[in-house]
């Protein structure tokens, strides 16, 4: 093996570490990824609240967050807090940003959304209608373009080191767990799980121009739901072509035991190739996404960097890092709300295609 190829896979850091980011929702994400990352990151969360206050209580003394409100919307009120840090469930976003706008209107700076901004391309470019008039940048969690491996790969895309792109594909054998509230929202897996490979393409490749799709139950998941394992293929005219395999079945877990569960993509291009994994499914363990890289373009054979940091929770310094960067500069962030429009266009594309058996044309520039 030759020298470690060095690619670019780390987030770009704001000036001040010290913005007052108010965090609504004290939930898994929110206890530990949100605030493990940011206490890594020096970032300054100085308030938290939940539904239940003592949700928040918990999550407040075990990650060292100053203040505890009793609702929500005194979160929102606060005067202290600058930038608001969302994590609830998907269906309860929307009513939450439109009121963190109301109550924080020439004061509050940035509004960071977990993912998906919204269930329907019509709520999340209202969102976004709705920031942008306040004045307030609105930025998404989208957050596996920070995943180390996916974030390289983009690096290597964009200086041509494998030419130009042919085929990329993510193959999934790995069992998210739903937490209570997925059960009863319009799509299971595409808006809370394939939206993560989804929006990996378009980082990736773009918008593609059709989409094919096919889904199924997934047999573990006990609750009724349409989409489980999904299979997908996105069409570009300018010739890649992406698919993601999302089996969130992956077999019977005992299965697993001698055969790890993983996630597996690969990008081929005309002049080489990279193929990695994603650690995630081993979280909480730490392990590492990887990259490997042959060009012939880049001489010494196969390249195989390798990093410290974890998607599980690094990647999460790089999300709100995106949104203190824009709020800095006065620019759109990396991963704006009105580029995560065309994301949630292409969950809305992948659902129709699977559930109505039909091949689904994009429409490009959604946001
Ligand atoms: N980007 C990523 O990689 C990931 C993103 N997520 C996203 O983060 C969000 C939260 O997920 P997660 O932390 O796993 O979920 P949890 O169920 O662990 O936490 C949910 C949080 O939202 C609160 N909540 C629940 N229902 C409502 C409601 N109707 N209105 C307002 N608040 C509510 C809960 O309050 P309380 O407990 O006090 O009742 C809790 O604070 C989701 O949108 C999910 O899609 C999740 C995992 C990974
Ligand atoms: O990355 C993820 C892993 O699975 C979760 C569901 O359990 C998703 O919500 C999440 O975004």
């Amino acid at each position: 093996m030759s020298e470690p190829l060095s690619l670019n896979y780390l987030p770009t850091l704001p000036r001040r570490r010290d913005w007052r980011i108010g965090c609504a929702g004290a939930g898994f994400i929110m206890r530990d990824c949100h605030l493990v990352a940011y206490a890594n990151a020096g970032f300054n969360p100085v308030a938290v609240a939940s539904r239940k206050v003592e949700t928040a209580r918990e999550v407040a003394a075990a990650r060292g967050v100053p203040t505890v409100h009793a609702t929500l919307d005194d979160l929102l009120r606060d005067d202290g807090v600058e930038i608001l840090d969302v994590a609830v469930p998907p269906d309860a976003q929307p009513d939450l940003i439109r009121r963190a706008v109301e109550l924080g209107r020439g004061r509050l700076r940035g509004i960071l959304t977990q993912k998906p901004l919204a269930l329907s391309v019509r709520d999340a470019r209202d969102l976004v209608e709705c920031c942008a008039a306040a004045g307030i940048v609105l930025a998404v969690n989208q957050n596996m373009r920070f995943d180390q491996s996916v974030r390289a790969a983009k690096d290597a895309l964009a200086r041509g080191l494998i030419g130009e792109p042919v085929l990329a594909t993510i193959d999934m054998r790995a069992v998210p767990h739903w937490m209570p509230w997925a059960e009863g929202l319009p799509s299971l897996s595409t808006f809370v799980m394939s939206i993560h490979h989804l929006d990996t393409f378009r980082y990736w490749l773009g918008t593609p121009d059709r989409v094919l799709a096919s889904t199924r139950p997934d047999p573990r998941t006990r609750f009724p739901h349409r989409d489980g394992i999904n299979l997908t293929i996105l069409e570009y005219d300018h010739g890649p072509r992406a698919s993601a395999w999302d089996d969130v079945w992956a077999g019977p877990k005992a299965a697993a035991d001698d055969h790890p569960h993983a996630i597996r993509w690969r990008v081929e291009g005309t002049a080489g190739l990279m193929h990695g994994t994603i650690g995630w499914p081993r979280y909480p363990a730490r392990e590492p996404s990887t990259l490997d890289l042959w060009s012939e373009l880049v001489p010494g054979g196969w390249h195989r960097p390798r990093w410290p940091e974890v998607w599980f929770p690094d990647a999460f310094v790089g999300t709100m890092a995106q949104l203190l960067v824009a709020v800095e500069d006065g620019t759109e962030p990396e991963i704006g709300g009105r580029d995560n429009v065309e994301t949630i266009a292409l969950c809305e594309a992948v659902f129709a295609a699977a559930t109505e058996h039909r091949v689904v044309e994009m429409m490009k520039g959604e946001g």
